[in-house]
This record gives structure tokens, C-alpha cells and sequence, in this order.
């Protein structure tokens, strides 16, 4: 490892895959070894729920309401550095939206690398490997084609949930991961469970090499800002009417795509739609576990934070790829009740009004 150089990891992976699962279990590890980890964390939705999960004591930076891949890249640059001279951690976490292109966010650290002296040591991309499945059969999208970005750009993928599917699918999912990149080290885990020597590798300086041969081999559309990203700013579309807010993601990202093949490149944050809802009341939980088990197939994460009604206990909710968990959790100063969806093309109105009757 270089002394003089922070090491930075990226955690990317497909919403509700399990990043926040891996950053846990990470900063459970680092800081047990007595080093001192900084986190940033992105979300496309206005709210971070997973910091409620963190330790207080771990410094924490949030960039919400945008993807560090596109919208809000120079921000990225900027925690990084205030993050370093302020903290000078011993090592920076990254855990981005499950909707970033990793291309754009290894860029968008590289440029924060000139202010500062970081490097990125390791990439790694957590799969839920029954949802990548299950878009590999369908075999089209825009979301099976990130997926397939956030794989090939990886130095280290996590097959997780493993638990979700069997041993023939799984040995399925591998060869199609490893298909896609004969570099990377490949694990399946379940709740992101890997070695403490893994964990130790992913610090080492090795891991980046084939990560960046990748880049440049296979990534070879133009960027350094020069890459005709012209964003309109996001469309925001705020419906304040009472408690919804929606966010389409509506920018124009004009990547001069003709540079970019056979490697499209991905920005699925332009298709994906948030819809925050703010609980002014307790939740009957029965009546909310019924109505996300409603939800459409179109609605790929969901998360909030809510009063139960009877109990009075505050509990989160983790929805991903038709899978609920709920916790009780012991909010980390004043946090509101509010649940943030995030998909393609849901009827929010209809979302809106089963939301309504769970209070
Ligand atoms: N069954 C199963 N569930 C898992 C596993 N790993 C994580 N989960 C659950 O999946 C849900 C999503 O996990 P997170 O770690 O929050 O996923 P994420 O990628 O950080 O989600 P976003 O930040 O929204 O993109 C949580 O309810 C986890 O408890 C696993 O291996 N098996």
C-alpha cells in the first residue's frame, strides 16, 4: 500500500443488492482493526436511511437527490477533498446509488484524485443474484444492461443473496458474471458475508489493475468533461400536495453514443422515478406489509422509516426485488416518518392513495 495515498473503495451494485449490507459489515471489520473509516453515501431519493444503520462515531458524508455518476459529480470531488482535510481518514468508502454508471464514477473520482491524495483500490459490485438472474432471462433493458456495466467494471463481485437460489443457478450466475469479466474475483455471498483476509485485500493496492485495464480497453468513449453529457438539470416534477413528492429523473444525458459501442454506456438514472411519501401518522403494519406486498413488479426498492400504531416503536422497512424487512430501530436524532419508492413508470397516484390507508 501507498503511504502516501488514501485508499478509496466503491461499493456499486443494483438497488437493494446489498451495499449497505457489505458497508456495514466493512466498517465493522475496519474499525475493529483500529483504522479510521470515512463514508460517503449517495442516493437518488432526498433521504439516507442507511446512515441511521451506521455507528455515530463513523464520519458520515450524505449527497442526496442525484447519482455521483451524473447530476451531482462535482460534489463528489468536493466531499472527497473537505472529507480528507478535515478527517484525514484511513480510508474513504463510497457507496453510490444502485442506479450509477461505474464508468462515470470512477471518472468522477479520478478527478477528485487531482485535488487530493487518494487512490482507488478496489471497485466491487454487489449482484443480487436472483434479480440478475431473473433480468438475464428476460435478457433486455436498460436495467439488465447497468447491471452488466456495474459487473464489467468491477475488481471484486459479490453474487449475494445466495440464499434466494439454487446451487444450479448460482453456478449459472457465475459463469455469466465471470463471462462478462474474466478479471474480477468472484465470491457468492449471503448478507455480503466475506473473510477477514478479503476484506484485507480489498485495501491492497493490486486490486485496481485490472479495473483500470478494463477502463481503458473497453471504455473507450470520450470523457475528462469533454464526454457531451449536457444535463438539464433534473426535471424535477414536485408534486407537494400534502405528503408526495416525486422526483422523474428526467435529464438529458447526450452521450455521444456513437463512441461508445460495443459498450453502451448507462445512465439508468434517466428512467428511474422516486416517490417520497411523508407519514403524518402511525402505520398499521399489517396494512403496510399488504400493500408493498401489492406493489408492481415495477418498483424495485422501497425503504422508510415509520411510528407503529399500538407499539408506538419506530421501525424501518427494507423492501428489494419482493423481499420485506422490517427492524426496530432506535432513530439517531430527530427522523421523520417517510418511505421513499424507487422504479420505472409506477402509478404513483394509485401508490399514493394505499399509502394514505395504512395510517
Ligand atoms: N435474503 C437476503 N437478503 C439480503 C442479503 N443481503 C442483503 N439482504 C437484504 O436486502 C435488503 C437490501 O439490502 P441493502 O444492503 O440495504 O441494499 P443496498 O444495495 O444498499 O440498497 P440501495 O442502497 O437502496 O441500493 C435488506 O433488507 C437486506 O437485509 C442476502 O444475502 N440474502
Amino acid at each position: 500500500m501507498n503511504k502516501q495515498t488514501t485508499p478509496l473503495v466503491i461499493l456499486s451494485g443494483f438497488l437493494g443488492s446489498g451495499k449497505t449490507t457489505l458497508l456495514m459489515r466493512m466498517l465493522d471489520d475496519y474499525t475493529n482493526k483500529g483504522l479510521r473509516p470515512a463514508v460517503i453515501m449517495n442516493e437518488v431519493g432526498d433521504i439516507n436511511f442507511d446512515g441511521q444503520l451506521l455507528d455515530g462515531a463513523i464520519s458520515i458524508r450524505e449527497l442526496l437527490s442525484g447519482c455521483i455518476c451524473c447530476t451531482i459529480r462535482g460534489d463528489l470531488g468536493m466531499e472527497i477533498r473537505n472529507l480528507m482535510i478535515e478527517q484525514s481518514p484511513d480510508l474513504i468508502l463510497i457507496e453510490a446509488t444502485g442506479v450509477a454508471n461505474p464508468v462515470e464514477i470512477f471518472e468522477a473520482v479520478t478527478e477528485a484524485a487531482m485535488l487530493v491524495p487518494i487512490e482507488i483500490h478496489s471497485m466491487i459490485s454487489v449482484v443480487d443474484v436472483a434479480h440478475f438472474l431473473d433480468w438475464h432471462r428476460k435478457g433486455t433493458g436498460k436495467t439488465y444492461r447497468l447491471m452488466e456495466e456495474q459487473i464489467r467494471c468491477a475488481s471484486m463481485i459479490l453474487l449475494n443473496k445466495a440464499d434466494r437460489i439454487s446451487d444450479k443457478e448460482l453456478s449459472e450466475a457465475n459463469s455469466l458474471a465471470a463471462a462478462l469479466n474474466p478479471n474480477a474475483l468472484i465470491y457468492s455471498t449471503v448478507y455480503c458475508e466475506i473473510s477477514n483476509e478479503l476484506l484485507k485485500l480489498v485495501l491492497q493496492e493490486s486490486m485496481d489493475v485490472s479495473f483500470e485495464k478494463k477502463h481503458h480497453d473497453e471504455h473507450t468513449h470520450h470523457h475528462a468533461h469533454g464526454h457531451g453529457c449536457t444535463h438539464d438539470e433534473h426535471e424535477h416534477e414536485c408534486s407537494h400536495d400534502g405528503h408526495g413528492h416525486d422526483h422523474n429523473h428526467d435529464h438529458n444525458c447526450n452521450h455521444d453514443h456513437a463512441h461508445d459501442e460495443p459498450h453502451k454506456h448507462y445512465h439508468s438514472y434517466d428512467h428511474v422515478m422516486v416517490h417520497t411519501h411523508y407519514f403524518n401518522q402511525p402505520i398499521d403494519r399489517a396494512r403496510l406489509e399488504q400493500m408493498i406486498d401489492e406493489l408492481p413488479e415495477n418498483v424495485y426498492r422501497a425503504k422508510g422509516i415509520f411510528t407503529e400504531a399500538g407499539t408506538g416503536g419506530r421501525m424501518m422497512f427494507q423492501y428489494a426485488f419482493r423481499e420485506l424487512d422490517i427492524l426496530r430501530i432506535t432513530p439517531q436524532g430527530e427522523v421523520l416518518d417517510v418511505a421513499v419508492f424507487i422504479g420505472e413508470q409506477f402509478p404513483k397516484q394509485e401508490l399514493e392513495k394505499k399509502l394514505q390507508l395504512c395510517q
